[in-house]
């Protein structure tokens, strides 16, 4: 990979949410001390306007911590806020993608044109789009969008446990770059978080993307006071149905990635841990009554679930295959985000769960 800056790698950030800043430390206190990389690293900031009047970038800048999605945690000086999309990147031969997914296809589109040439990407995204021709996943969409490679990397991640350097793995994906996939993972890798990599871009993508819907069944059955033995239910039948439908989406996706990190690591600290968790609890707790949208602003004040339209997302690619009757889990949870079931029937559906054990197995049933 040639870099153009006297053999240093220069990094970009492109999203300053609560892992956007986590992400943007943890690579400032590797960029600091590696000699292949150049200190500084840009971070795009959404600008946005604080209560005190102060332009978020500039109050990250001046305090070098993110007050509104990450407060209370220094960055490090060489993170630099940077509002410009277009000048956060021009330098930068490492881009690092982590938006929330909803918003990722608008930021490519400015990015057409603006980028070095050579220039390669990561995304720490848990999200898919749906197009026309169906399902695409976010790395393939930076890739098409921009014409460049792009890793993922997944995890078992809170971000706010990683701001405080708790101990942590993750997991890169990678399409046949192993080069790439490596450069990314001595960028990535502290003494507390400790990345793997994987040849199965899609299989680890499909496991941060599908985990969050899975997350939003567990938040139910917690909102419901079900217990610990529905909710390790819950996780199971997701887990199952989360290693079938990426099975089918991508034939190539291996077993062995469902036990890394982005697997069934990541799909229990989110289903203990995280925010689609804690606010789908909050809307059985309601009994449906009050949306997600609304719970989503007044519970994590600007940070985003994915969960929710990733439920969209799936059951348009379920509908559309006619595949919903194999995924009661993957399909309750959407409607039930929607108001056409409530609540209770994310345990009612269980008794009619399929065998999926055919995906990937020795008798395929079409
Ligand atoms: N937070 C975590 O613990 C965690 C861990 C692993 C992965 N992730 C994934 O990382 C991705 C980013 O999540 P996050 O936690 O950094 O973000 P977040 O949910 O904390 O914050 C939302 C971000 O979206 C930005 N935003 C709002 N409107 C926007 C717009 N119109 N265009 C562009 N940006 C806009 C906000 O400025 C903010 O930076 C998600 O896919 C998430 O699933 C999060
Ligand atoms: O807080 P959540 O539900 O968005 O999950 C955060 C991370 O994805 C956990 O790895």
């Amino acid at each position: 990979m040639e870099n153009g800056h006297a053999g240093k790698h220069r990094v970009a950030v492109i999203g300053s949410g609560n892992w956007g800043s986590v992400a943007s430390r943890l690579l400032a206190s590797n960029t600091a001390k590696l000699p292949s990389f150049h200190d500084e690293v840009r971070m795009w900031v959404f600008e946005e306007t604080l209560p005190t009047g102060e332009k978020l970038s500039e109050s990250i800048n001046q305090a070098h911590e993110n007050c509104k999605y990450l407060p209370g945690i220094k960055l490090g000086t060489n993170v630099i806020a940077d509002p410009d999309l277009e000048s956060a990147v021009k330098d930068a031969d490492m881009l690092v993608f982590v938006t929330p997914h909803q918003f990722v296809e608008g930021i490519c589109k400015k990015l057409v044109g603006k980028l070095r040439p050579g220039v390669e990407a990561i995304s720490l995204i848990k999200g898919m789009e749906v197009k026309m021709e169906g399902p695409c996943m976010i790395s393939k969409l930076i890739t098409n969008t921009l014409g460049i490679n792009c890793c993922v990397l997944m995890g078992a991640n809170i971000a706010n446990e990683i701001a405080v350097e708790k101990f942590s793995e993750a997991t890169i994906g990678y399409r046949e770059d192993k080069e790439a996939a490596n450069r990314w993972a001595k960028l990535f890798t502290t003494p507390y978080f400790l990345v793997a990599i994987v040849e199965d871009i899609e299989g680890v993508e499909l496991c941060g993307t599908l985990k969050n819907v899975v997350a939003i069944a567990a938040g139910l059955v917690d909102g419901l006071d079900m217990g610990n033995n529905t909710k390790a239910a819950i996780m199971r039948i997701g887990l199952r149905e989360m290693r079938a439908f990426s099975k089918l989406l991508f034939p190539s996706v291996r077993d062995n990635t469902f036990f890394e990190s982005c697997g069934v690591a990541d799909l229990i600290t989110t289903c203990l841990g995280g925010r689609n968790r804690r606010v789908a609890e909050a809307f059985a707790r309601n009994g449906g009554k009050r949306s997600f949208d609304e719970l989503e602003a007044e519970m994590l004040h600007g940070q985003k679930l994915q969960g929710v339209s990733t439920a969209r997302e799936v059951y348009e690619v379920l509908t559309y295959h006619g595949w919903q009757e194999l995924f009661p889990l993957l399909s309750t949870v959407h409607e039930i985000c929607i108001g056409q079931l409530p609540p209770t029937s994310i345990v009612e559906y269980s008794e009619h769960t399929p065998n999926l054990s055919f995906v990937g197995g020795s008798t395929p049933c079409y």
